[in-house]
């Protein structure tokens, strides 16, 4: 029979032809499954139940493919590297995992030549011991990894805490899903609250990334002046009263992973030229420091801002533009999918809930809530959900009567429209007989209510006329950025 040693004879270091040729064939034929690669980790030989194996429908189809592009998990580029046998391992090849063992083979000048694998039990019966232990040990693994992921730089969303059934809310799924496949740049576009972190953190658990971090940078939340140090870091002793380490920026601490730039619509322009020269270089420079750090990181950018018309007035550069906007995802605005908002309440309250009795929501509430415009989307729902739950003692129902009791008029402007529904007759019943308790228009409400109250309308004037841009919304307001960003973020219900 040939072998894939053929042209690699004599003497030399490690596995002589002589004792390929008598060891081969024996491997060759006891085994599952046999690969030959050469010295750049090349596939120059398989045997045909080794393809069969890995499903393979053309063997040789593969020869002369990088092995790591057929088999992604193979070690063989270890072998050809160290030139030392990995006698045993388990290797995982889709759900299968195989118990190989790899041996490197060198030419004449004792130089090496390429390496072979066998396949020694594709059945992991005869091995169960040892089996067991190892899973018992991969579970345990992947366990605490998920568990590092909760306190770590890695995501807390998946795509399934992606709320809704609308068809605009299946197509930004889609378009997820599409993007996570792929090592684009995407981009999120979506008012505040509408779940563009939660999109972002889910398409990179969906992606080839997954393993490595998940940094999120939000823009309009840092003072102007720090952003760059933010982003690229600080060499050690930049500047008077700079750390004696080397400060990592965003971008180092997403190596391997993704970087969410959330709010890039509040992006200087000095530092959009910044962040284009880093993602067109793939390398950034930290501050005060003339070293050059290659970057490997998959950029995902959000903006609640119409970056087309900061293009055309020119606070937005059109390069950079192009380069985030690979890949767009529309997210639509809570009132353009009020389908949505029971099953999301039913989301919310569970979530809400959790460790308390279950708080059920009837349809006419719903309904009513479905009315309101929520300009603070799905934040402002589950802010509205949870003062309700709280104000209301942990209800079991909510219904239309204990809305009105426990949120502000704002949320439930049209509240007299609204025809109870039988269900919630009956939930009102024993609570209020009577329309006649609630709410009405001159009731002296809290302080601290009728002051967040107008604070929220203030905040939310001042982005109106600012067009959504937060830092103009800011110095119109007479706050600083971090300061309004930091309201924006607490204004529970908006009214
Ligand atoms: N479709 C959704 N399903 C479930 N929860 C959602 C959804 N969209 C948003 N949320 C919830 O709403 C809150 C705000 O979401 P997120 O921070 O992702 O919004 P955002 O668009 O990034 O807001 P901002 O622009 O203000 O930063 C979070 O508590 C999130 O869990």
């Amino acid at each position: 029979m040939t072998t894939p040693f053929e042209s690699h004879s004599g003497p030399g270091r490690g596995l002589t032809r002589e004792l390929i040729e008598i060891v081969f064939p024996m491997f060759e034929q006891a085994s599952a499954g046999a690969i030959a690669v050469d010295k750049d980790s090349r596939i120059t030989w398989i045997n045909s139940r080794y393809a069969k194996l890995l499903g393979l429908t053309d063997t040789h189809g593969v020869i002369g493919r990088p092995v790591l592009s057929v088999i992604p998990h193979s070690r063989m580029p270890e072998v050809v590297d160290s030139g030392r046998p990995l006698l045993l391992d388990i290797m995982e090849y889709h759900s299968q995992q195989l118990v190989v063992t790899r041996l490197p083979f060198f030419n004449d000048e004792g130089q090496i030549s390429g390496a072979v694998a066998f396949v020694l039990f594709d059945d992991l019966q005869p091995l169960t011991p040892l089996v067991s232990k190892y899973r018992s040990l991969h579970k345990d693994l992947l366990a605490a990894k998920r568990a590092l992921a909760k306190t770590g730089r890695s995501t807390r969303y998946q795509l399934g805490d992606f709320i809704g059934a609308s068809p605009s809310v299946l197509e930004v799924k889609r378009r997820t899903r599409l993007a996570a496949g792929r090592e684009i740049p995407v981009l999120l576009l979506g008012e505040t609250g509408t779940g563009k972190e939660v999109l972002a953190q889910s398409l990179h658990a969906l992606s080839a990334r997954m393993e490595g971090p998940f940094v999120g940078v939000n823009v309009a939340a840092i003072p102007e002046n720090l952003l760059e140090a933010e982003f690229f870091g600080v060499a050690p002793g930049a500047f008077t009263g700079a750390d004696k380490r080397m400060r990592e920026g965003k971008f180092q601490r997403a190596q391997g992973g993704t970087l969410f730039l959330d709010e890039v619509g509040d992006m200087p322009l000095g530092l959009q030229a910044k962040l284009l020269r880093a993602l067109q270089e793939r390398e950034i420079e930290p501050l005060g420091s003339n070293q050059i750090i290659p970057i490997d990181v998959r950029v995902i950018a959000a903006t609640s801002r119409d970056l087309t018309a900061m293009v055309a007035d020119g606070s937005f550069r059109s390069d950079l533009y192009y380069r985030l906007n690979v890949l767009e995802i529309q997210i639509p605005p809570l009132r353009e999918r009020p389908a949505d908002i029971g099953i999301l309440c039913e989301f919310l309250l569970e979530d809400i809930c959790s460790g308390h009795e279950r708080t059920e929501i009837t349809d006419a509430a719903v309904k009513l809530l479905s009315q309101h415009s929520w300009p603070g989307n799905v934040r402002e729902l589950r802010n509205v959900l949870e003062r309700a739950f709280t104000m209301s003692e942990g209800a079991e129902v909510l219904d239309i009567a204990t809305l009105h009791r426990v949120l502000p008029e704002a949320v439930l402007p049209i509240a007299q429209g609204v025809e109870p529904q039988r269900a919630d007759v009956e939930h009102l019943l024993p609570v209020s007989p009577s329309n006649d308790t609630l709410p009405t228009q001159g009731v002296v409400r809290p302080l601290a209510e009728v002051l967040a109250q107008a604070e929220a309308e203030a905040i939310r004037a001042a982005l109106a006329q600012c067009q959504n841009n937060r830092s103009q919304a800011a110095r119109l307001l007479g706050i600083s950025r971090s300061v309004f960003y930091d309201k924006l973020a607490r204004l529970t219900c908006l009214s």
